[in-house]
């Protein structure tokens, strides 16, 4: 587990960063793909929200609106995106520019895009230091090769002259967050950046990382399909399907208690993890493309628990039990756990987003006192 630095929604600290009901559409000439279709989440400073979903649940779309790095046919079309409280959403790519350059730095899984193939490494760093903290001559390259010696990549002020080819994978992706730290982020985006890259060189990265993290007081937003990754890096972790945020919670409570069934079968497909599982267990069938803003549980095709309000209903964000904190939220009509089912669809059918104790769904409240019954998928008649 990370180092625990997490801030807490419950401390009074302003996030650095706050998305709010984002959504991003891309209008292809075959179809709208609902890419990113209305998630929530914040990052405070010094900490890490891991982002975790299987391929092409909207992870790099989320960073990538984050950056203001979306491209037609794709847009925006909803929602926030604020920094530091300022909108990002709307502000003009000269403004995003200037964001992008120290503010907001960004790593992809593979570095061979970001690095200019025909330029030395350390004229690639000496150019970022140029044009984010204004240095250049000998300053730069001092700083350059300080920058490549922090990332760990030895011998540094020689290999500023090498180019990105004569650079391993792993080499490569240190020279990449060398130029990401070029322009003293308090933010970095990291898509993916140790995939690529074999084991034993994706545990150093890490490593890194959160080396570099600790000194800088850095928050990361860390992207990755692996949920062995995200037990070591994250503090928070915010669980993607389809677009949608289905779950959140800090790190320990997601793998010692994950709480959607979606969570539960991408930990159950940990190698290793689950001793009763005779074979490598995965969750039967793909993630669905988008292609309409959600109007029920896009997971309820391929869910072991769902009921039959899960194909009319479009789950809000409730709190595992009703009273709880809302540090643990979970996107599903099986919560919150300690309210019967008919409470349960109607509150998650009224569309209000329980997300605390304070803020009471508007139901009849005649049920009380029922038992839980989420194990039980019972009938519900659609009227
Ligand atoms: N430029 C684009 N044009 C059309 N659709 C796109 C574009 N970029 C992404 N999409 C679609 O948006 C959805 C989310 O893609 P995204 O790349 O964010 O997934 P991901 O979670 O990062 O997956 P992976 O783990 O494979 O990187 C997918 O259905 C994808 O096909
Ligand atoms: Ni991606």
């Amino acid at each position: 587990m990370a180092a625990p630095r997490a801030k807490r929604a419950d401390d009074d600290i302003e996030p650095l960063l706050a998305v709010e009901e984002l959504r991003t559409v891309f209008y292809t000439d075959k179809e709208e793909i609902h890419a990113v279709d209305g998630i929530d989440f914040e990052v405070y400073p010094g900490e890490t929200l891991g982002i975790v979903g299987e391929s092409g649940s909207g992870k790099s779309v989320t960073a990538r609106s984050i950056m203001g790095l979306i491209k037609s046919p794709g847009h925006i079309v909803g929602g926030s995106v604020r920094y530091r409280g300022e909108n990002l959403v709307g502000k003009s790519d000269a403004e995003l520019r200037a964001y992008r350059g120290s503010d907001i730095a960004m790593i992809f899984q593979d570095p061979m895009t970001s690095l200019n193939p025909v330029y030395t490494v350390g004229n690639q760093i000496k150019e970022a230091l140029e044009l984010h903290q204004d240095l250049s001559g000998s300053e730069a390259t001092d700083e350059a090769a300080e920058l490549l010696e922090s990332v760990n990549i030895p011998d540094a002020r020689r290999r500023l002259k090498s180019y990105p080819h004569e650079f391993s994978g792993g080499m490569r992706q240190r020279a990449l967050i060398a130029m990401a730290l070029a322009c003293d982020p308090d933010l970095l985006i990291c898509d993916e950046p140790t995939t690529a890259l074999d084991v034993t060189t994706q545990a150093q990265i890490l490593d890194l990382l959160e080396e570099i993290q600790r000194e800088r007081d850095l928050a990361m937003i860390f992207i990755t399909h692996d949920m062995g990754v995200i037990a070591e890096i994250a503090d928070r972790v915010a669980v993607m399907y389809a677009g949608e945020i289905i779950e959140r919670a800090p790190v320990e409570p997601l793998f010692a208690d994950p709480k959607h069934p979606y969570t539960r079968g991408l930990l159950e497909s940990i190698p290793g993890r689950n001793p009763h599982a005779a074979r490598l267990h995965t969750i039967e069938g793909n993630v669905p493309t988008a292609t309409g803003p959600a109007r029920s549980c896009r997971f309820a095709p391929r869910c072991p628990k769902a009921l039959g309000g899960c194909e009319r209903i479009r789950p809000a964000a409730v709190p595992v039990n009703e009273g709880d904190d809302g540090n643990h939220v979970v996107s599903c009509l099986l919560y919150p756990e300690n309210r019967s089912e008919e409470w349960r669809l109607d509150a998650h059918e009224s569309q209000e987003t329980i997300d605390d104790a304070n803020n009471e769904p508007r139901t009849d409240g005649g049920h009380e006192n029922e038992p839980a019954d989420g194990d039980k998928p019972t009938e519900v008649t659609d009227e």
